[in-house]
């Protein structure tokens, strides 16, 4: 998606939360000192079924569906987790702030760590981006694209992670891991999983494909 698309989107998460705009914007250029251009093809996607994980409790029930998939682009800790498990995680997406040194790891061995920028992690970009290694780091921002700092749309680690798999030319996108009504998750993080529901639903629309893992809840989804 690009941003033109994405920003009236954009716009009205900033307004559901109070996001500020400016401090996307000064975390992104502090992101893109040390981001350098990353060659997407690295993480084609054509003619694949790509297993987009969430770290809901279901991902080690699900776990055939990342195994059986041609590709696994896996939100944060849904990375370690299938690491248990012994799958291989092509992209890890995440915001920094769970499992960094996840990230790290993955980087200094050459596995490609997808990294956002935001207004509430700069201290994490600062801490984390200088030790990544950045040819294997993507650096993403919400806000617009700059320099290296790329915008694929998508707004969660695991809704951008959809996004990214679009991007790359996925031919397929399922979900293990995905638990919209997990009962542990409330307050700002059950905010952000409506989101993420929203905005998969858009990219289902958008791509002409049907989710399986939005199967009985379109119709009580506030659709974009
Ligand atoms: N029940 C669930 N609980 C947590 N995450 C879920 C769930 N279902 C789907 N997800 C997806 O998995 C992603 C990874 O969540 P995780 O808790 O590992 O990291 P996070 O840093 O808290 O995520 P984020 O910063 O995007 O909120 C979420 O961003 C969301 O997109
Ligand atoms: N400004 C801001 N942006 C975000 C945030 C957040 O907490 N603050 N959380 C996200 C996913 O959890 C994605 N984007």
């Amino acid at each position: 998606m690009d941003f033109d698309d994405w920003e009236p989107i954009y716009e009205a998460i900033l307004a559901d939360f109070g996001f500020d705009r400016t401090a996307d914007e000064t975390v992104r250029d502090r992101a893109a000192a040390y981001a350098t251009p990353f060659d997407l093809d690295r993480l084609d996607c054509a003619g694949d079924t790509v297993a987009v994980a969430g770290a809901g409790p279901s991902l080690e029930a699900d776990a055939a569906l990342a195994r059986d998939a041609d590709r696994v682009f896996a939100a944060s800790t849904a990375t370690d987790r299938l690491d248990d498990l012994g799958v291989a995680v092509d992209a890890m997406v995440t915001d920094l702030d769970k499992n960094p040194g996840t990230g790290l790891a993955r980087t200094d061995r050459g596995a490609v760590v997808v990294a956002h920028a935001h207004g509430d992690n700069g201290d994490l970009v600062d801490e984390w981006l200088p030790r990544y290694d950045a040819a294997h780091t993507l650096v993403t921002t919400q806000a617009a694209p700059v320099d290296a700092v790329a915008n694929y749309g998508g707004f969660t680690d695991g809704d951008r992670a959809a996004f990214l798999a679009d991007a790359c030319g996925a031919a397929n996108l399922v979900f293990p891991g995905w638990d919209f009504d997990d009962p542990d998750v409330d307050g700002m993080k059950a905010r952000k999983l409506d989101w993420a529901e929203r905005l998969l639903h858009l990219l289902e629309r958008r791509r002409g494909e049907r989710f399986a893992v939005l199967d009985g809840r379109r119709d009580d989804i506030d659709a974009l």
